[in-house]
């Protein structure tokens, strides 16, 4: 809302690593990363690359299994991918409860959560059980909760999700207010489009590692990210040496359900397969990916993943 979070510095990561049980395989490993206050930052990458596990870490959820975080405001809200809605409260008496533990006081907890309701048009499920809710008036209650305190770190897990147009919208606005008033805002989304424009940071996750990608001229988001050759990157936004953000020789972008393509694609473009689980995969050069994500996009294509083609097995050396 209108509180100012300036001053605070950024959110430090260093040498954090997470896994699931004591000989799990590392989610995370090695990651050292700042988040600047007042930054937008998306946290992109293929599936099970551990972006829910960054956001829970950074969010203070969840625990590092090695290395620390530093830098958490007192005031840090989070949305995760589900919303435990079960809770035995109305969407109103739930939110005065979260708001006074943020601090607020009992008044100032109801008059915000009235007016976050009514934002995310959802004034007129006050009163009724969350357990009642449906799906996308339960997740108007998770992101109202979030911004209740005017968080100085707000971490939003596909927090669009389930949201009726309006409402995502409405959530694109509060984001931008939220980083105008100094606050940190990591997020995934899996629309390349959100909050594409926005100055900001992209954060590459692959392989157990997270790198910042270098901003695109005009903007720091842009469309989904393919990595990029190294360029001038935000100061405090660790970057990785030249080498670390290679283009890939090539893309795999899996997409469906949009208008019929030119014969021709860019760059050569080839449709390779259907794709598991419904849609088509292209192979495009890594250079020209852009090009074709935002032919895909212009033609009302849902783009599922962008993603390095997998390198080819090395050869053998010869005994
Ligand atoms: N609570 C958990 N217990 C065990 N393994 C987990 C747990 N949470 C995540 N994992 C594993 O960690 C890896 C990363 O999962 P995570 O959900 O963080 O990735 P993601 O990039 O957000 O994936 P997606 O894009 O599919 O949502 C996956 O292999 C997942 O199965």
């Amino acid at each position: 809302m209108r509180t100012s979070e300036r001053g605070r510095g950024p959110v430090r990561l260093a040498g954090v690593g997470r896994r699931y049980g004591p000989r799990g395989p590392w989610v995370l490993r090695g990651v050292d990363l700042e988040l600047p206050e007042g930054r937008l930052v998306r946290a992109t990458g293929a599936n099970g690359t551990g972006k829910s596990t960054l956001l829970r870490l950074v969010a203070g959820v969840d625990a590092p299994a090695e290395g620390r975080i530093t830098g958490r405001p007192a005031r840090t809200a989070y949305v995760p991918e589900r919303f435990p809605a079960a809770l035995p409260f109305t969407a109103l008496a739930h939110l005065v409860h979260l708001g006074r533990l943020q601090g607020l006081r009992t008044g100032e907890a109801r008059a915000r959560a009235g007016e976050w309701l009514e934002r995310f048009g959802a004034g007129a499920y006050a009163g009724t059980a969350l357990a009642e809710l449906s799906k996308g008036g339960a997740q108007k209650v998770a992101v109202a909760q979030a911004l209740l305190a005017a968080p100085g770190l707000l971490v939003l897990d596909e927090a669009w999700t389930g949201l009726d147009e309006g409402a995502r919208a409405e959530l694109d606005r509060a984001v931008r207010e939220r980083v105008a008033a100094g606050c940190t805002v990591l997020f995934v989304d899996h629309d390349p489009r959100r909050l594409a424009g926005e100055a900001g940071v992209t954060l590459r996750l692959e392989h157990g590692g997270v790198h910042a990608l270098p901003p695109r001229p005009g903007d720091g988001a842009g469309p989904d990210p393919a990595p990029r050759p190294a360029a001038p990157r935000p100061a405090r936004v660790p970057a990785p040496a030249p080498a670390a953000v290679p283009v890939p020789a090539s893309m795999r972008i899996v997409a469906s359900g949009g208008r019929a393509l030119p014969d021709v694609l860019p760059g050569g473009a080839a449709r390779v397969s259907p794709a598991d689980g419904g849609g088509v995969v292209f192979r495009v050069g890594g250079g020209d990916s852009d090009e074709l994500l935002r032919l895909l996009l212009a033609a009302s294509w849902h783009v599922h993943r962008v993603e390095p083609e997998p390198a080819p097995a090395p050869a053998r050396e010869p005994a």
